[in-house]
């Protein structure tokens, strides 16, 4: 792939937390709407990495380029403008909060109106609301869950949590969507869902980068796949190239198939 084809380039990122580097000039580009994964043992640095993307931190060294503009040491709502979304290991939703109300917290970042404007109400607070109610109403339904949408979000299946929060981050309006370990903790059906999902997500032009550790989803659906190990990068290719990297099975994979 050349420069002038990547949609997010990783360029020599270093992080370290105190005496633990953890990640070392990492590098890598990732094309506009292809599906990537980061992979990679615990303590690799996939989240690090995540993190720095994301603007949660900051890199020591290194840079980030979102469709060719530095994005690395942004805050994370101007990211969140600039078109970058994402999930968290944790699913983080809010707890008092119900399904169609988490979702609708995605569109803050994409309406204009702010607190004086809600107490005002001025005619066009009413548009816009209706307007993140229908489109979240329409993600929802993208997900599988339009039916939950009046339920308390807590209360859904550990797995519909998930979902919500993909809505959630696509109700910002993403170009590129971030995933972190979007599988985990799901059953077989729950895991094809996902990868429908993911595939449809794709299909609308966004560009996903997902750190994962189902290795069968990842393999089915992942255009390229970078391996960390230890902060480094180990190896990078297609399913197929990875699957036969003897560096990738003995480092990752135990030497085992
Ligand atoms: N905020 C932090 N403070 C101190 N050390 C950290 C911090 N975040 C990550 N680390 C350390 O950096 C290294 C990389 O961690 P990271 O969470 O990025 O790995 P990971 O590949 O996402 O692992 P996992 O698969 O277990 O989530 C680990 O040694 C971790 O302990």
């Amino acid at each position: 792939m050349s420069v002038g084809e990547a949609f997010l380039k990783i360029d020599g990122v270093c992080k370290a937390f105190g005496g633990v580097q953890a990640l070392y000039e990492v590098s890598f580009s990732v094309a506009p709407r292809h599906i990537h994964a980061l992979i990679g043992p615990n303590g690799a640095g996939k989240t690090t990495l995540f993190n720095i993307i994301s603007g949660a931190f900051t890199p020591d060294r290194g840079s980030v380029f979102l469709d060719g503009v530095a994005i690395h040491g942004r805050p994370m709502h101007e990211l969140v403008r600039r078109g970058i979304g994402r999930t968290f290991q944790n699913v983080e939703l809010f707890s008092t909060m119900t399904v169609l109300e988490n979702v609708l917290v995605g569109f803050h970042s994409r309406t204009r109106c702010g607190l004086l404007d809600a107490m005002v109400r001025w005619p066009w607070v009413g548009r816009e609301e209706r307007w993140a109610r229908q489109r979240a109403m329409e993600l929802l339904d993208m997900v599988g869950l339009a039916n939950a949408a009046q339920r308390m979000a807590v209360d859904l299946p550990f797995g519909w949590q998930r979902l919500v929060e993909i809505a959630r981050a696509l109700a910002s309006g993403p170009k590129l969507l971030l995933l972190d370990e979007p599988a985990a903790g799901l059953n077989a059906v729950e895991t094809e869902r996902l990868s429908q999902l993911v595939q449809k997500i794709r299909s609308l032009g966004v560009t996903v980068l997902l750190v994962e550790h189902d290795m069968n989803l990842t393999m089915d659906i992942c255009d390229r796949i970078v391996v960390l190990d230890r902060g480094r990068k180990l190896a990078e290719g297609t399913p197929r190239e990875i699957q036969a990297s003897e560096a990738v099975m003995e480092a990752y994979l135990g030497k085992k198939r």
